[in-house]
């Protein structure tokens, strides 16, 4: 699904986050989102997924207006997110968490779910314990489960490597490089390099504003890496 962006306005109260901003993202691209903390790279992300409305602009999928459509109906044409934090339902199971997501997108009996989890051969031996059990790791695992069962055509990850241990930042990475073509991707990033490795372009975020879309075989040449670091 090809998204488009234009001129996005935010605010929280009297406070602008959002800058005119505009980015478009082809269909089965991956583009990495990078930024300060405080940048407005989540508040993007919210605006995408339909849980904040922006004050001005608009949002475009496949040429349709989506701007005022509410999150659950995006969801059904498509979009799926890995917020920030996980945010997976901690008093229930994994597989409660994985089938309630099924469920709601008619994929919880058609093999879908069985097809998804063999990604995450943690998740099976988890299967009964609720998920507010399990390490930040296994967390960001079923998070990504959840987002994947949904059968999604625009995947938004907020830090997905946020306060996870190498071995599953490494194991989260190749699985985003295979679902690469498949899938729109929007990668919000602090790891400037594990974006870089996985994106096919770059966009950076510096209060609420976002630079003009840096293609990969430009990386090298910008100053991508100096322009996030903290
Ligand atoms: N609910 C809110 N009410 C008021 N201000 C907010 C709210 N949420 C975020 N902000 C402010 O909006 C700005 C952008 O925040 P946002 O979370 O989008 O940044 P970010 O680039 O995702 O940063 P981080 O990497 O820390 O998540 C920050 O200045 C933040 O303090």
């Amino acid at each position: 699904m090809k998204i488009e962006i234009e001129h996005l306005d935010q605010h929280y109260g009297s406070a602008q986050i959002l800058r005119d901003v505009s980015l478009t993202v082809d269909s089965g691209e991956c583009v990495a989102l990078l930024g300060r903390n405080g940048a407005g790279k989540t508040t993007l992300i919210k605006c995408l997924v339909g849980t904040l409305s922006p004050t001005s602009g608009r949002i475009l999928a496949d040429g349709q207006d989506i701007t005022a459509m509410r999150p659950h109906l995006r969801s059904r044409m498509g979009f799926a997110t890995v917020p920030q934090g996980r945010e997976v339902f901690r008093e229930l199971t994994v597989r409660e968490n994985i089938l309630a997501a099924a469920r709601a997108h008619g994929h919880a009996s058609d093999g879908t779910i069985e097809e998804t989890v063999e990604r995450f051969p943690v998740l099976p031996q988890m299967w009964s314990r609720s998920a507010g059990q399990l390490s930040g790791g296994q967390q960001q695992q079923l998070a990504f489960a959840r987002a994947l069962v949904t059968r999604p055509s625009v995947l938004l990850l907020d830090e997905p490597t946020e306060g996870i241990q190498p071995s599953i930042v490494a194991a989260i990475g190749d699985l985003i490089a295979s679902l690469k073509g498949a899938m729109t991707v929007i990668l919000v990033e602090q790891y400037v390099d594990f974006a870089l490795g996985l994106a096919e372009s770059a966009v950076t975020m510096d209060r609420g504003r976002v630079s003009a879309k840096i293609p990969k075989a430009e990386f090298d040449r910008t100053v991508l890496r100096t322009s996030v670091s903290v």
